[in-house]
């Protein structure tokens, strides 16, 4: 657990069973307070993130369920980096795999599986190096749980060079969480209160 979040659920009360961690964690995010001034911090942090990092094609994808909406700071981003290409998930469900389709703010969405929206212009492929991925709840070293689909563990197998931005709110965070042999590790998890994961330390003193 990290200082900043006392409120780390400890997985004690449902063990380690996902989809009941999975139900806690989407009612919590139901419940958060403030989420406005939650959403402008996250926003911030990610931001200059983004900023410090210089993609040359970022990974997006389009909020739902409680998610935090990173569009907005796509169109901040690209006012602040001229040429910066951005790229969203079209999902086959039956498949069970997501692709990346080049996507830039304004153009474009329409609902797609699970009723989550896409480019409505899907021909062309994207290959993302720096990639946000949406988290229902996450422990300190980086590991993710997601809704279950295993869609970013699959598209991340075999592209360790894709660079892994998690985004949650501190109160998901897990104080343990039992990995399983295909979970992808996130280089950093933002959240409204700090940084997380693999590279935690060079976000924070990056600012
Ligand atoms: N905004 C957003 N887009 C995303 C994801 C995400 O987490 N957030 N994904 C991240 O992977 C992928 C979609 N993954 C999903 C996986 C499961 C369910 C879902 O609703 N599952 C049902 C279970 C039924 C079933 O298995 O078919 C459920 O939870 O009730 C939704 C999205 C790609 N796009
Ligand atoms: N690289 C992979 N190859 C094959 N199956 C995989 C792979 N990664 C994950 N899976 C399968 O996907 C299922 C869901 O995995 P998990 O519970 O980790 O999903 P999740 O990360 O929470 O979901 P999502 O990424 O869709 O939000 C598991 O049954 C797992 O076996």
């Amino acid at each position: 657990m990290s200082p900043d979040s006392p409120t780390a659920i400890p997985t004690g009360a449902h063990g380690q069973d996902r989809a009941a961690l999975r139900r806690e964690l989407l009612a919590r995010r139901e419940r958060l307070e403030d989420r406005d001034t939650k959403d402008a911090a996250l926003g911030a942090a990610l931001l200059r993130k983004l900023i410090a990092l210089r993609p040359a094609c970022l990974g997006a994808y389009c909020a739902m369920r409680g998610e935090f909406d990173p569009l907005p700071i796509l169109a901040q981003l690209a006012r602040a980096l001229p040429g910066v290409r951005f790229a969203l998930p079209v999902v086959d469900a039956r498949a069970r795999r997501m692709r990346f389709v080049p996507w830039m703010p304004g153009d474009a969405l329409q609902a797609g599986a699970y009723g989550i929206d896409e480019p409505a212009h899907a021909a062309a492929t994207a290959e993302p190096d720096t990639l946000l991925v949406p988290c229902v709840g996450f422990v300190e070293a980086g590991l993710r749980l997601g809704y279950g689909g295993g869609y970013y563990d699959r598209y991340l197998a075999g592209r360790s060079e894709v660079y892994t931005i998690g985004l949650a709110y501190a109160a998901c965070e897990l104080d343990d969480l039992r990995a399983e042999p295909h979970d992808q590790l996130l280089d950093l998890i933002l959240t409204e209160t700090g940084a997380h994961g693999l590279d935690a330390d060079a976000a924070d003193s990056q600012g």
